[in-house]
């Protein structure tokens, strides 16, 4: 199958020039696995972009955290996919729950600014996860399933999309799902790509993990069958971001 750690920080709305260059630093200098074993993409505010690209290590890639739905143009405020295809971005985060929440982002648009991110060549983390609620009133399944759906119906070709499964309840909160509860979800996901999309898809596209991972709780969330990486938050700020790197040896072994 083949599917290679993927580990993502998303640095969110985050960060001064000095505070960035500090980190950046200590991740230069970070003892990790090869590239082989482990991709690992860094996701700056867009202002950000530039100089973290110019300073960080070759072996890591950088991120935008949204881009425009569709062709740019008259859309103040906005930044297009061809835009940043243009400035050698490789990646982007769409459809983070922040934005699905707070800028009223819905699975179609969602959807459709993926479709159109990996038409302009960019490489796709697409971000679904439940809310509290609809956890707790057992729709869990029914929403990630909807979410990926408006994904599916858009996406022929699963290559350039890494899934990421962010159960809302748990970001930012320190309120980490179990082991189990990941791999339930992202066991689920893959059965859902099987049933709808194709089982080589489902065996190929990696299903990361967000939500308040932290040094020490990622080697055990990493070492369950189908969690092949993590989008983190907070910690990717911090030097521990070394050794969540590092979780991705517990595939490789
Ligand atoms: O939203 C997240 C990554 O996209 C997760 O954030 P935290 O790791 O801070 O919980």
């Amino acid at each position: 199958m083949g599917r290679k750690f993927f580990v993502g920080g998303n640095w969110k709305c985050n960060g001064t020039t000095d505070q960035l260059k500090k980190i950046i630093t200590t991740l230069n200098e970070g003892d990790v696995p090869s590239q082989d074993i482990v991709e690992v993409v860094l996701s700056p505010p867009y202002v950000f972009l530039g100089m973290v690209k110019d300073l960080l290590r070759p072996d890591f890639h950088v991120a935008a955290q949204n881009c425009w739905v569709k062709k740019g143009g008259a859309f103040t405020g906005e930044i297009s996919a061809e835009m940043l295809a243009n400035v050698d971005i490789p990646w982007v985060i769409l459809g983070h729950s922040e934005r699905r929440a707070i800028l009223k982002e819905s699975n179609e648009f969602v959807g459709d600014k993926v479709a159109y991110a990996l038409s302009q060549g960019l490489k796709v983390i697409a971000c679904i996860g439940e809310t509290l609620e609809q956890r707790e009133s057992g729709t869990t399944m029914e929403v990630v399933a909807a979410q990926t759906k408006a994904i599916a119906e858009r996406v022929t070709n699963w290559d350039n999309v890494v899934l990421a499964y962010e159960p809302v309840w748990a970001i930012g909160t320190g309120k980490v799902a179990t082991p189990a509860q990941a791999q339930e979800v992202h066991c689920e996901l893959r059965e859902w790509l099987e049933a709808n999309v194709n089982s080589e898809v489902a065996a190929s596209t990696r299903i990361i993990y967000g939500g308040s991972v932290t040094a020490s709780n990622c080697q055990e969330l990493g070492g369950q069958k189908d969690v092949d990486g993590f989008l983190v938050g907070g910690a990717s700020l911090k030097p521990e971001f070394i050794d969540i790197i590092k979780a991705s040896l517990v595939k490789s072994a």
